[in-house]
């Protein structure tokens, strides 16, 4: 699926990541634990997209990234593409209907529940809180069930309940067969990837 090949990534000529390579597997779950400011959240956004590598490449299926591949992706990243004057159940309508997916309402509802925000379906959502936000961005990640998933610290801010959700809506995801790319601060969530990330000097190197 997504593969990153030599990938270095400048800002104003200071290199933050330098010849990345990296090929994730469909069905496994990778972690990356590394310090503040060693480009965690760069990596992240060149993988979805959102920023080009200075030089490498990033590619899924070997083609170069293209809406099409993009599609294929879910992202909770630290904005979360949540429109604060519509409802949680509103905008979850909104990306469904933006990826043309059949039964939106019913999905949207669905995906409300799923993430426990029923007493909140209803509610505009910049009367959420962070957490209930967190976990709508979520439901958004995932409403068009992508095969890769990648989150920038998801769990930043989270209660014990909400953490638990999100590990159980993500095991779930892995066993029907997505790859999660998740970036934390949190070591011990690091136990449960199949393989443990850092970088060092903007090099990416497994942790064994
Ligand atoms: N748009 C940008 N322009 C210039 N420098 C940037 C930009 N984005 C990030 N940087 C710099 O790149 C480096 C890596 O930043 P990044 O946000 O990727 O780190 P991080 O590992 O995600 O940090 P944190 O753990 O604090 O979220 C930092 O030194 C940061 O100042």
């Amino acid at each position: 699926m997504l593969a990153l090949a030599d990938v270095t990534k400048e800002y104003d000529f200071r290199p933050v990541l330098a010849n990345v390579n990296l090929t994730l597997e469909p069905g496994k779950r990778y972690a990356l634990t590394a310090p503040n400011g060693s480009g965690k959240t760069t990596l992240l956004h060149m993988m979805c997209g959102l920023s080009r590598p200075s030089r490498g490449a990033v590619t899924w299926q070997g083609k170069p990234l293209s809406a099409r591949a993009r599609r294929q992706m879910g992202v909770v990243l630290q904005q979360g593409f949540l429109y604060g004057d519509l409802t949680a159940v509103e905008n979850l309508l909104f990306y469904a209907r933006l990826y043309g997916l059949s039964g939106a309402r019913k999905l949207a509802q669905d995906w409300v529940q799923r993430v426990g925000l029923n007493d909140a379906a209803d509610l505009k959502v910049k009367e959420f809180s962070k957490g209930m936000k967190q976990r709508l961005s979520l439901a958004r990640a995932l409403l068009h069930e992508p095969a890769l998933l990648l989150l920038d610290e998801p769990y930043d801010g989270l209660d014990r309940t909400s953490r638990q959700l999100f590990q159980d809506v993500l095991s779930d995801r892995v066993r029907s067969g997505a790859t999660v790319f998740l970036v934390t601060h949190q070591e011990d969530e690091a136990r449960f990837a199949d393989t443990h990330l850092t970088l060092q000097y903007g090099r990416l190197v497994e942790v064994r």
